[in-house]
């Protein structure tokens, strides 16, 4: 578990930890010493004169005030420890999910990465902080017991230390029968936690479908199956629970039989059977908690077993030596790429000369928004290359490479702040000036005199007090204000009303002045202002040329727009 800890958060953990362990040894073997000078103190209690006891008592008085020093320092050490490792763990954690590649961030991450983020992330703290200490002394207090038990009497010692071994066991038969339940409980919590938070996101949607009561019937199996394997969990559990009890009772009254038996037969007196019942009592705490903080140890490993999962993707590679474009026309030369099992692109090659427009037109699942991100780099391709200026994506730096691509994608995401702290993302260090240019440009200063906060309106969380065209204008202005020579542009599919429409063109037409662009177009007047549109399916360009071209050949781009724009029209 420890090895697991400092491999998941790196070796500089090793030294404080290694010594929190010593100390935390320390202060078990002391706490079975402490327990140890009651046999002395009972012994002269009991004996011809009690007050020969008075000095066994100080010294055990001294004992608790150096057993209570040793265990402050171990507590404190270890919550050291654990929160230097959680913040540590923070941080690593960060880092690495910036240099993840995007296309890791599916949607199913969210949840993952916020249960790590803080379960994990505490799971790590708690191992150090709450856990070792028990932990070690539930192991090391009852081995000095039964080590002093057996210089006391070697017979009794014997009968206390058979249990070692019969716990010993019982603890690994637990953790492997309840080794597989954990990780399917895991599963089954995570897979709870998304319904919860897609049942509650989805309320509008389903308030307006009225299927409330299929959607609850999700959340219900979810929470079934959370139900059930906590149940299989408690099955797992139970039995070494209930064993290591019966163990424990079992050698009790086994000390307590051969006691008696040795008492009876004049071998030890009534106040050391008595010390050596005391002393064994002592020992039955400390064993009866491994179970508990068993589980708990065993929760923390799933945690951080997930964590090291995540720790371990590999970003994508970065070039040894970066090279860096010189234009900014970019090109697909034969590109193949993977989606699992889907064959998304299939040799497909393609150029937008610097700047051009290109808009990319198909059914929905072709691959539009893939060909974006390839652009972007969120994966990289299987066969092919893709390039920029002439340079593969993969031989540039990915800060470089992404300083170079403004993308404005359909779902806008904005933090909880201000609307210039958003549109300021696009370039943190520009001027006032500068970013109150690029909001006018993206029709952004209409919105802000609307707001009554102006500058400083608060969007809420994931802009949720804009409206969707007021959102884009924001996305916009923020790839106006970075001014990257290519942009990227997942045009937006739902209809807004036609200010915030013609707000939105008019910003996007200024956006793409000048610069190398790739859309992914739905509306008929951005296709006829590109320069060339391809026309995806099956993994494949079907037809290519400038939309009159391609409306004249009378293929499949004609058929597609004609479906689209009748459907318009009816609709
Ligand atoms: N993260 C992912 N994991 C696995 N498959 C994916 C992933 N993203 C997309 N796909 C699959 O890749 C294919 C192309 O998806 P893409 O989103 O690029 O299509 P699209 O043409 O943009 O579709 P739409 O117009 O509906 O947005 C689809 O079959 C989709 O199911």
């Amino acid at each position: 578990m420890i090895g697991l800890l400092l491999r998941v958060l790196g070796n500089e953990y090793a030294k404080p930890m290694r010594r929190t362990v010593a100390l935390m040894t320390v202060t078990a073997i002391v706490e079975g010493l402490l327990y140890a000078l009651l046999v002395p103190v009972l012994h002269k209690l009991f004996g011809s004169d009690p007050a020969e006891a008075w000095p066994y008592l100080l010294g055990f008085g001294g004992a608790v005030a150096v057993y209570a020093v040793l265990r402050y320092l171990s507590d404190v050490s270890g919550m050291r420890v654990g929160t230097s490792m959680l913040r540590g763990m923070y941080y690593k954690l960060g880092d690495h999910l910036a240099r993840l590649p995007l296309g890791w961030y599916d949607s199913t991450r969210v949840g993952d990465v916020s249960t790590m983020a803080s379960k994990g992330l505490l799971a790590a703290l708690g191992v150090a902080a709450h856990l070792l200490a028990p932990f070690i002394s539930a192991l090391v207090t009852p081995l000095t017991i039964v080590a002093v038990m057996i210089a006391y009497d070697w017979r009794l010692g014997l009968a206390a230390l058979a249990a070692a071994p019969v716990v010993a066991v019982i603890q690994k038969w637990t953790a492997r029968s309840s080794a597989a339940v954990d990780a399917e409980r895991h599963e089954r919590d995570n897979e709870a936690a998304g319904r919860v938070i897609e049942f509650i996101q989805a309320q509008p949607v389903l308030r307006a479908g009225g299927r409330t009561g299929e959607r609850f019937g999700l959340l219900d199996n979810a929470l079934q199956d959370v139900e059930r394997t906590s149940r299989r969990t408690v099955g797992a559990v139970l039995p070494g629970a209930v064993s290591l009890t019966v163990t424990v009772q079992v050698v009790f009254t086994l000390i307590m039989v051969l006691g008696t038996y040795l008492g009876l037969g004049g071998d030890i007196g009534v106040a050391e059977l008595l010390s050596i019942l005391v002393l064994a009592a002592r020992c039955a705490d400390p064993l009866l908690s491994l179970s508990d903080i068993g589980g708990k140890l065993r929760g923390a490993r799933v945690e951080l077993d997930r964590l090291d999962t995540v720790l371990r993707t590999a970003p994508l590679p970065e070039p040894a030596e970066p090279v860096r474009p010189e234009s900014h026309g970019v090109e697909f030369d034969s590109v193949t790429f993977k989606h699992g099992d889907r064959l998304v692109f299939d040799d497909v090659s393609l150029t937008v000369p610097v700047g051009q427009r290109l808009a990319v037109v198909g059914p929905s699942g072709a691959g539009k928004s893939t060909l974006l991100q390839l652009l972007a780099r969120f994966y990289d391709v299987d066969a092919g290359a893709v390039r920029i200026g002439g340079v593969d994506v993969r031989s540039m730096d990915t800060e470089d490479l992404m300083s170079r691509i403004a993308i404005v994608f359909q779902d806008v995401y904005l933090f909880d702040g201000t609307i210039e702290q958003n549109v300021r993302l696009g370039r943190p260090d520009a001027t006032d000036a500068e970013v109150r240019a690029a909001a006018s440009a993206a029709r952004l200063d209409e919105v802000i005199d609307r707001l009554p906060d102006g500058w400083a309106a608060d969007v809420g969380e994931g802009g949720a007090r804009l409206s969707g065209g007021e959102r884009q204008r924001v996305s916009i202005a923020r790839a106006l204000l970075k001014d990257a020579p290519i942009v990227l542009l997942d045009e937006v599919t739902s209809s807004l009303d036609p200010v915030n429409e013609a707000a939105v063109h008019e910003g996007i037409e200024r956006l793409m002045a000048g610069r190398t662009v790739v859309t992914v177009a739905h509306r008929m007047r951005t296709v006829r202002r590109a320069d060339r549109v391809v026309f995806l399916d099956g993994g494949k360009i079907v037809e290519e040329g400038s939309h009159d071209e391609l409306l004249l050949q009378g293929g499949r781009y004609a058929d597609f727009w004609n479906i689209s724009t009748a459907a318009t029209a009816s609709g």
